[in-house]
């Protein structure tokens, strides 16, 4: 259904297909083991790597002057924020190809209040679900506002846009309607649009819970991106939780027409399609790494090369600048691609 819905909204207005869709995977920008609690040094190191793949200049090394768009005052700010209106109407534009789409999860934000209430299982006139579908739409909105204002900081021209608000909705968890003009719109005027993994209403179970990794998936089949980046909190994919000191990063992974997936490297486990051993958190209501990787093979499979590896590293800044290939020998994180 979903798939129908995008072929119908691919139309010849389309804008210039989209260069980047990332994930900024609750993992890595959030502490998972401390309620409602945001890693600053990985967001912000996100953000600026971000805006470093965006930026349009190589740079002489030496740091430009960012204009940052986070015009609020923030608490204990003693005065309000200086803003240099002559500086800005001064500048020729941003110098960024803003043509990026955000989607971040939830981490300690949202999945919390969800479990604790069974919003991802429906049944809205039980007075916890009810209850938990306002606590977590509060708890994961509020991480959005932060995300943007940390990508505004940067001078990223950023925009939150909420799943659930735009009119998003499931059936029986898979996406039914899910209207993505107000994003191409917005994309279009050059703003760089902010997504979240939300609380949602479903058509048969009444709500659910839906992640960041599937609305990554249907933008894509929606926008055909020229590559999909998953930053989290690990290199990659392993063949069993990387918390096993004998755990393999799968580097290469190919996905066939039918969707089929299997290892190409490293060649010790090539052809290995029997499946990777995965650890889910038990207050994760989105099936974590089982998730992501379904929906990377899904959108491998339109021919979309997907990179999963991990936030602030040297590895994530090649990943969002597209500057990784099947033979980058020192890239470290795993490559899911079609076969054809
Ligand atoms: N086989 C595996 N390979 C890689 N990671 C795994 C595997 N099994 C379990 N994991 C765990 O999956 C986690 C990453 O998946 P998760 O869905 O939590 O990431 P995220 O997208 O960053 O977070 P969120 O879903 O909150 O946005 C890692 O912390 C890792 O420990
Ligand atoms: C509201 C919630 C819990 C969103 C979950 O999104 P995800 O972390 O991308 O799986």
């Amino acid at each position: 259904m979903a798939e129908e819905a995008a072929q119908e909204q691919r139309s010849p207005t389309a804008p210039r297909p989209v260069r980047c869709i990332v994930k900024l995977g609750g993992a890595a920008i959030t502490n998972k083991g401390e309620l409602e609690s945001i890693n600053e040094e990985s967001l912000r190191s996100a953000c600026a790597q971000l805006r470093q793949a965006m930026s349009e200049s190589e740079g002489d090394g030496a740091p430009e002057k960012v204009l940052g768009m986070d015009w609020s005052k923030r608490h204990g700010d003693p005065a309000d924020p200086a803003v240099d209106a002559e500086w800005i109407a001064g500048m020729a534009g941003l110098g960024l190809d803003t043509n990026f789409i955000v989607v971040h999860g939830a981490g300690s934000f949202g999945h919390f209040q969800a479990s604790r209430s069974g919003v991802h299982k429906g049944g809205l006139h039980s007075t916890l679900v009810k209850a938990g579908f306002v606590a977590t739409r509060i708890s994961v909105t509020s991480l959005n506002q932060e995300i943007v204002r940390a990508l505004a900081r940067e001078g990223i021209p950023s925009v939150g846009m909420s799943p659930f608000a735009c009119g998003w909705s499931t059936s029986l968890r898979k996406l039914a309607s899910a209207n993505a003009s107000q994003i191409i719109q917005s994309l279009h005027a050059g703003f760089v649009p902010v997504l979240h993994g939300d609380a949602v209403l479903d058509e048969l179970l009444d709500c659910t819970i839906l992640s960041g990794d599937v609305i990554i998936r249907h933008l894509a089949q929606l926008l055909s991106p020229k590559y999909v980046v998953f930053l989290t909190d690990v290199h990659g994919v392993y063949d069993r939780p990387p918390t096993d000191p004998n755990a393999v990063l799968l580097k290469e992974i190919e996905v066939d027409g039918k969707g089929s997936w299997s290892v190409v490297k490293p060649a010790l486990l090539q052809g290995n399609n029997k499946g990777v051993e995965i650890s889910v958190a038990a207050h994760d209501t989105t099936g974590g790494m089982e998730t992501k990787i379904l929906e990377a093979a899904a959108i491998a499979r339109l021919g979309i090369d997907v990179y999963i590896t991990k936030a602030g590293t040297e590895h994530s800044l090649r990943a969002l600048k597209g500057d990784v290939s099947s033979d980058s020998e020192d890239w470290l994180g795993t490559i899911i691609r079609s076969s054809k």
